[in-house]
């Protein structure tokens, strides 16, 4: 039986940069990343993407400006549990990234992205997203390293996905 636990993922956009923030700790420590986390018991998806933006760089936006642009699953062998990533990007945004003690942000060109130093999946769909593709995605990694496996999908629509899937 594998548990499923939910999280989020936003991408902060302007003109031809993207927001990635550096974890200063736990999982993903030293990894840049978007800005997000586990839903909490009785919490949206969309409100913990803005209280995970906020809490881990300063930013507010606001729930009708995020787009759902992907859903990615992580599963990591010998481990029972599967990381149901809802992914986000915004253009609007309110203040200025700050850094805190999870996250230090920094804006870069998308064609200059640190990929040697983020999760070896995004190398395989930042493309997609830079293409303003709605996707499905879904890694197997052995350790947080290296990814055994992986399929990836585009979708015409990310409810219609989800209606299917019966989420
Ligand atoms: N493989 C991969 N690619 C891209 N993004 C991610 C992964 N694995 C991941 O976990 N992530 C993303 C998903 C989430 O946005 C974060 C991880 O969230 P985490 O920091 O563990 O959750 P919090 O709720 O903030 O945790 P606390 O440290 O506050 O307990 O990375």
């Amino acid at each position: 039986m594998v548990l499923r636990k939910v999280y989020t993922l936003v991408f902060v956009r302007k003109e031809n940069q993207i927001l990635l923030g550096y974890k200063k700790r736990g999982f993903g420590m030293n990894k840049w990343n978007g800005f997000g986390g586990k839903v909490e018991p009785n919490e949206s998806i969309l409100d913990a993407a803005i209280r995970e933006l906020n809490e881990e760089c300063g930013l507010t936006v606001e729930t009708t400006d995020l787009k759902n642009l992907a859903h990615l699953e992580f599963t990591f062998t010998g481990e029972p549990v599967m990381m149901d990533c809802r992914v986000f990007s915004t253009n609007i945004f309110n203040g200025t990234p700050i850094e805190t003690e999870e996250m230090l942000p920094r804006w870069f060109q998308i064609d200059q992205l640190p990929f040697d130093n983020m999760w070896p999946d995004d190398r395989i769909w930042f493309p997609y997203m830079f293409k303003n593709k709605l996707f499905y995605g879904k890694f197997n990694f052995n350790g947080v390293d290296t990814i055994l496996n992986y399929k990836i999908r585009e979708l015409e629509s990310m409810e219609e996905y989800y209606n299917e899937k019966g989420d």
